[in-house]
């Protein structure tokens, strides 16, 4: 069995050695279209490499985190070395939340963004309420006390919506927030990128982490995260991007066909899902480029800034 196992592990390495090895020769843009003639371009798109009908890229995606969904936070930290939670530290740092904040974090998955929106206002919220008692010099012990235990809102008034496609992805991501002892402030809702199922300028932030990449139309799903957003409204998105520097774009290549793939079958015995997840990266535009499809959706003050030599990029616009 074991043996068996191993020699599919070895072909499966043999076989994605005979990827092209350089990003510049793959298919890039949202669409992948560079090779489909005209009429096709508008039921065509691509899973990874493999070109499929629009129809069908849902399916195949929704089969991918439905796969992964109970490794997906363990693959994550091996497969980066736990480098994931300094880029969504950092999507926070520069959301930088004001009390009463109201956030969309769309394709939430298993709520990464949106518990660490949780502690953040959390603490921004406690500090707050020291420094108001430090200025008030003549409180005694009870009323301190009081003012410590009182029913108070700790979130200061600011709450997340996890948004996803994928059940089990909600599922694991409920799971996470009991584990972790987050009740208030957060809802979980099953829905499309694509088509969400909110109002009009409902928002003070949307974001999206590594879900943008795996959206049919791209440029849909920024329309709608135009529309739920209120004048004003930021919108944040972390997501692979073009790594800039010839080296290490070349150990990065290697690393991701030769290490990847292995260790999501080795891990999450899921091959294909990391196999996907890899080639996908390289067909998500560049910086500049989704930048533009950002600006076109109608953001204004659009700006981006590369993380780990470009291996990804946070964009930011807003709703004006
Ligand atoms: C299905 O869809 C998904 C599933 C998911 O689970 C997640 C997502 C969404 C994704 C995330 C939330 C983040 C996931 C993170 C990544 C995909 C990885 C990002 C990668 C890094 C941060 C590391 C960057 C790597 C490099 C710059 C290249 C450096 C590489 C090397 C020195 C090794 C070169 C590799 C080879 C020569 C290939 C053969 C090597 C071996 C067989 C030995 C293996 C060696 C190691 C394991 C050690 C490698 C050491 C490093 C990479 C050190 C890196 C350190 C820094 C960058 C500071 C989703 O959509
Ligand atoms: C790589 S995970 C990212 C999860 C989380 N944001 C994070 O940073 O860890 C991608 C997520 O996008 C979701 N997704 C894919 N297509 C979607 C769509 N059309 N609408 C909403 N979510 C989608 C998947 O179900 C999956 O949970």
């Amino acid at each position: 069995m074991a043996t068996h196992r191993s020699r599919a592990l070895w072909s499966r390495v043999m076989r994605s050695c005979r990827l092209p090895g350089f990003r510049s020769s793959w298919p890039r843009g949202p669409l992948g279209a560079r090779h489909l003639s005209q009429e096709k371009q508008a039921t065509e798109t691509h899973f990874g490499f493999e070109t499929v009908s629009e129809e069908e890229k849902g399916g195949k995606v929704y089969h991918v985190f439905e796969s992964v969904a109970k490794k997906y936070d363990v693959m994550n930290d091996m497969m980066s070395f736990g480098i994931h939670r300094i880029w969504k530290d950092l999507l926070l740092s520069k959301m930088h939340p004001f009390p009463g904040t109201q956030l969309l974090d769309v394709a939430g998955g298993t709520g990464d963004i949106a518990f660490r929106f949780l502690n953040y206002v959390h603490e921004q919220h406690k500090g707050k309420q020291k420094r108001q008692l430090r200025a008030q010099q003549n409180l005694s012990w009870e009323e301190i006390a009081k003012k410590y235990q009182s029913e108070e809102d700790p979130l200061g008034g600011s709450r997340v919506v996890v948004c996803d496609i994928n059940k089990e992805m909600l599922k694991i991501g409920k799971q996470k927030a009991r584990a972790q002892g987050h009740k208030a402030g957060l809802a979980w809702v099953l829905g499309d990128a694509e088509e969400l199922p909110f109002d009009d300028d409902k928002f003070d932030v949307y974001t999206i982490a590594f879900g943008i990449r795996n959206v049919t139309h791209i440029d849909q799903a920024l329309q709608e995260a135009h529309r739920v957003l209120k004048p004003g409204g930021r919108f944040l998105c972390l997501e692979f991007s073009q790594v800039n520097n010839p080296l290490i774009s070349r150990l990065y290549d290697l690393y991701s066909f030769q290490v990847i793939p292995v260790l999501g079958e080795v891990i999450a015995g899921d091959w294909k899902s990391y196999q996907y997840l890899v080639e996908s990266i390289r067909q998500f535009p560049s910086q500049e480029e989704f930048k533009e499809m950002i600006e076109d959706a109608g953001f204004e003050k659009v700006t981006y800034e590369s993380l780990t030599s470009g291996i990804v990029a946070i964009h930011s616009g807003f709703k004006l």
